[in-house]
């Protein structure tokens, strides 16, 4: 099949590849020159693992094209994806420009009946605003069709996940245009759920909400593990193997970040407002999450009574490892308050630097390696559970600086062994070598 995506972004990129690495001609259109000619020569605007050798092979083998020319891109293609951003409004809303200029740039050029996939997440009844703003900008008259088909994957698994998802959802007005994509992704052998286009919408939003309530939760019952002194691992497992609860997305820590859970969240709770309908769970999902993003600081002033002029190693600049992607990360908002309690950071991550430089506080001092970032440090902070980051302080024996895990990345008898001071979340502290 013959498609054309728009936005190669995570999703928009993933999906390219995936589709073409099946046996489908794709042809990806951006509006970002330097990142299509880039993309051209097989360079990868993201760090993927496993995305830049599916990347080349299907450039090499002539079913992956990229392009700037919309007219260029769309002629000829029965199939159109959109898959551009949908951020964040200043009312927390989704902001939908990228979506209207994509549905326009769609209408001004093609020539024949189109299926329109829609992989962004829009707020439920954007697909149907979708088609009527295509339909309303076209100049002759097609057949257009919309098929909401929002997108589960993580980044840093985002290969992995497309070709075992646990389902592909599919919404759609009838079932024509359902089945012709169910036949497209028929090489991954991942089930299909297929359902109206406004459930589908719906799906995409309550499965991030959920998923984010789940850590918020268990983020709440770490804070209470600590006044009581019971151990979140330990109360997380015994959770989890409860099927009906199930092990995933219980892992205590400084809280969720990302380009999508913070805002799907919120533009869930603002969706809602719109039809009288107050989502009291997500708001506290929320607000306990931005609270989260604080409990290091709280640690560390408890320890050092006040950071000014303290030297702080900060480990972990992503909102997870395995990815380059610094948007919403709890990094941000952690080292905006380390700067104003007059810490000193220098900052340490295996690849989210360049990115970071661009987002993080100008203050900011960035390290080449882990033992630069910890040369003389009075205390690190550790923000993502890179191997490296773990693998490092495992195996180097420190007696400094003091360590406050935002990742719980160790057990508390391998905290032990470290030969440091170390504090985390929901668990007792251990001082070196021993319990405090
Ligand atoms: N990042 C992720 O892991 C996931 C994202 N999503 C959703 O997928 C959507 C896309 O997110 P990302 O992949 O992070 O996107 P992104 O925001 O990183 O990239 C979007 C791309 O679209 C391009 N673009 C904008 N307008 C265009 C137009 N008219 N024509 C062609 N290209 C255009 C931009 O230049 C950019 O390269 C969002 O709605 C997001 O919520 C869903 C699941 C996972
Ligand atoms: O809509 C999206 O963009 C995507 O959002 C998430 O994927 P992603 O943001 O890539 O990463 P996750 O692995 O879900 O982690 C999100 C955040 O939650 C945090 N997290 C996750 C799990 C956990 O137990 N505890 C926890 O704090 C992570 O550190 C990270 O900051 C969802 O898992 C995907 O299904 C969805 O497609």
């Amino acid at each position: 099949m013959d498609i054309a995506v728009l936005g190669t972004g995570y999703v928009g990129l993933v999906t390219s590849v995936c589709l073409s690495e099946i046996g489908h001609e794709v042809t990806c259109i951006d509006v970002d020159k330097e990142k299509v000619k880039k993309m051209a020569l097989g360079i990868s605007p993201i760090y993927e693992p496993g995305l830049v050798e599916l990347m080349t092979s299907n450039i090499n083998n002539g079913r992956l094209h990229f392009t700037v020319n919309h007219k260029e891109g769309l002629a000829n293609k029965k199939i159109i994806y959109i898959a551009v951003g949908t951020p964040q409004k200043k009312d927390r809303s989704a902001d939908l420009r990228f979506i209207v200029q994509a549905a326009k740039d769609i209408a001004h050029n093609i020539k024949n009946d189109v299926i329109i996939v829609t992989k962004s997440t829009v707020p439920v009844g954007t697909n149907m605003y979708i088609k009527e703003l295509i339909l309303e900008n076209l100049t002759t008259d097609l057949k257009v069709e919309i098929v909401s088909n929002p997108e589960f994957l993580r980044e840093g698994s985002a290969i992995k996940d497309t070709f075992y998802g646990d389902q592909i959802v599919i919404g759609s007005e009838n079932d024509g245009p359902a089945s012709i994509l169910e036949k497209i992704y028929k090489p991954f052998g991942v089930p299909v759920f297929k359902t109206d286009i406004y459930s589908a919408e719906m799906i995409k939003y309550a499965s991030n909400a959920f998923l984010a309530s789940k850590i918020s939760f268990i983020n709440e019952m770490a804070n209470m593990c600590e006044k009581i002194g019971a151990n979140i691992d330990d109360v997380a497992k015994g959770m989890g193997q409860d099927r009906r609860i199930g092990s995933h997305f219980l892992r205590a820590g400084i809280g969720y970040g990302g380009s999508c859970f913070p805002k799907d969240t919120q533009a869930l709770v603002k969706m809602a407002e719109n039809v009288q309908c107050d989502l009291g769970i997500i708001r506290s999902t929320i607000e306990i999450n931005e609270l989260q993003h604080t409990v290091l600081l709280k640690k560390a002033k408890e320890r050092f009574g006040n950071l000014v002029g303290k030297r702080l190693a900060l480990l972990g600049l992503t909102y997870k490892p395995n990815t380059d992607d610094i948007r919403g990360a709890p990094s941000i908002p952690i080292s905006e308050q380390l700067i104003k309690e007059g810490a000193n950071i220098i900052a340490y991550d295996p690849v989210g630097m360049e990115k970071a430089r661009a987002i993080l506080p100008k203050e900011i001092q960035y390290a080449g390696s882990l033992e630069e970032a910890l040369l003389n440090a009075d205390l690190a902070f550790i923000l993502t559970e890179w191997d490296e980051i773990i693998e490092y302080v495992e195996n180097k024996l420190m007696e400094e600086p003091v360590i406050f895990d935002g990742r719980n990345c160790f057990s508390l008898e391998d905290a032990k062994k470290l030969n440091v001071e170390y504090h985390s979340i929901g668990r007792p502290a251990v001082l070196k070598g021993k319990d405090a």
